[in-house]
């Protein structure tokens, strides 16, 4: 499949708009009145107790997502012990509850046997490395090598958080279907693999391919949220903002942890002068999106979908992620799995 740049982004229908959750009467974007950063003065004069602006923020319950975030290994034994028994016990517990799937390829591969499969991968921390610089992490050539031979035998979709042109420029395989922005920004399969009508994307020829924006209307005010965040982000040592086209992402991974609840207080102020966009956390990492009810798992149905594989019962349907944001993707493979047993 062949990649082309530059294509015009498609304008969801009344259906797929009411699908997702947009008001079908909504209006061009517009910047809320008088919107702008907050202003803050040098750090030292942010309150630390819990009183006045950070209270809003701590009970938001964003500032325990953000140090929960990307917890280390002894961190999530120790979170799982409950102070009962030891945090090693306690992780071998959830272990057998949740087993590696490593550990149990060969279950695995004897159930994938006689069944279609189509693999979705993320991308940060699953194909690459988590490093300091989210502009340095490159996958390695033998993980491209892998991708690349798979990809020969079953669709293969990267559903990442990152913009679409950073991941195929990281991932830089032709032959795979790519998801960026949560989902939000999909290059589909070539259409004549659908069969009938399909209501969420531009009717295209064959061999053509879709792509699918169901935030495109956001885009305006998400510039606009970037600017704003890197403004009143640029005097805290270490925080950086991404712009992930559909999303923004304010990283914190090189920010004094002292300084973390600075970041969030800062993000939040800005989030709320935009009752239509949300927050979610990754690894150290804070995202800021569009409301619509869009996200990972979604990407995976619509891909199914467009795929044909939607409704066959005898497929497995195979994720690989590392984040909170890959959890609901997992939630729409499960319900794939059950189907199987
Ligand atoms: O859905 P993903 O492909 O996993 O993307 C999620 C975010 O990944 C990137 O950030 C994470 O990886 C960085 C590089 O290792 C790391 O520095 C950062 O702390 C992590 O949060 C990416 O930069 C974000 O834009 C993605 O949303």
């Amino acid at each position: 499949m062949e990649l082309k740049p530059n294509l015009t982004p498609v304008l969801t229908d009344a259906l797929t708009r009411s699908r997702l959750g947009v008001p079908s009467g909504l209006s061009p974007y517009s910047s809320p009145k008088g919107a702008t950063f907050p202003h803050h003065g040098p750090l030292l004069a942010i309150p630390r107790k819990k009183t006045g602006i950070l209270d809003d923020f701590r009970s938001s319950g964003c500032l325990d997502a953000m140090n929960s975030s990307s917890p280390t290994h002894n961190k999530v034994s120790k979170d799982l012990s409950h102070g009962v028994g030891s945090p090693d016990a306690a992780y071998s517990t959830w272990l057998l509850k949740f087993p590696s799937a490593l550990t149990s390829f060969d279950q695995i591969s004897n159930c994938a046997k006689g069944k279609r499969i189509a693999l979705f991968l993320d991308y940060d921390g699953t194909l690459s490395p988590i490093v300091d610089n989210p502009d340095c992490a490159f996958m390695s050539d033998n993980m491209r090598a892998a991708v690349k031979k798979v990809a020969e035998y079953f669709p293969t979709a990267i559903i990442s958080g990152r913009r679409r042109d950073k991941v195929y420029e990281f991932v830089g395989l032709s032959d795979l279907y790519y998801a960026g922005s949560h989902g939000m920004d999909i290059i589909g399969p070539p259409r004549q693999s659908i069969s009938g009508d399909h209501p969420d994307s531009e009717k295209q020829g064959v061999g053509e391919l879709n792509l699918f924006q169901p935030a495109a209307e956001f885009l305006p005010m998400i510039d606009e949220v970037l600017g704003l965040l890197k403004e009143c982000t640029k005097d805290i040592e270490g925080a950086t903002v991404e712009n992930n086209k559909f999303c923004a992402s304010v990283h914190y991974r090189n920010v004094d942890k002292e300084s973390w609840p600075i970041v969030g207080q800062r993000v939040y102020d800005v989030m709320k002068q935009y009752p239509r966009l949300r927050l979610t956390h990754g690894r150290k990492v804070l995202e800021v999106r569009p409301v619509i009810d869009w996200d990972k798992g979604k990407a995976v149905t619509f891909l199914l979908e467009s795929l044909g594989l939607d409704n066959c019962d005898d497929l497995l349907a195979i994720y690989v992620g590392d984040d909170r944001t890959d959890e609901d993707a997992f939630k729409v493979i499960i319900i794939i799995i059950n189907r199987l047993l």
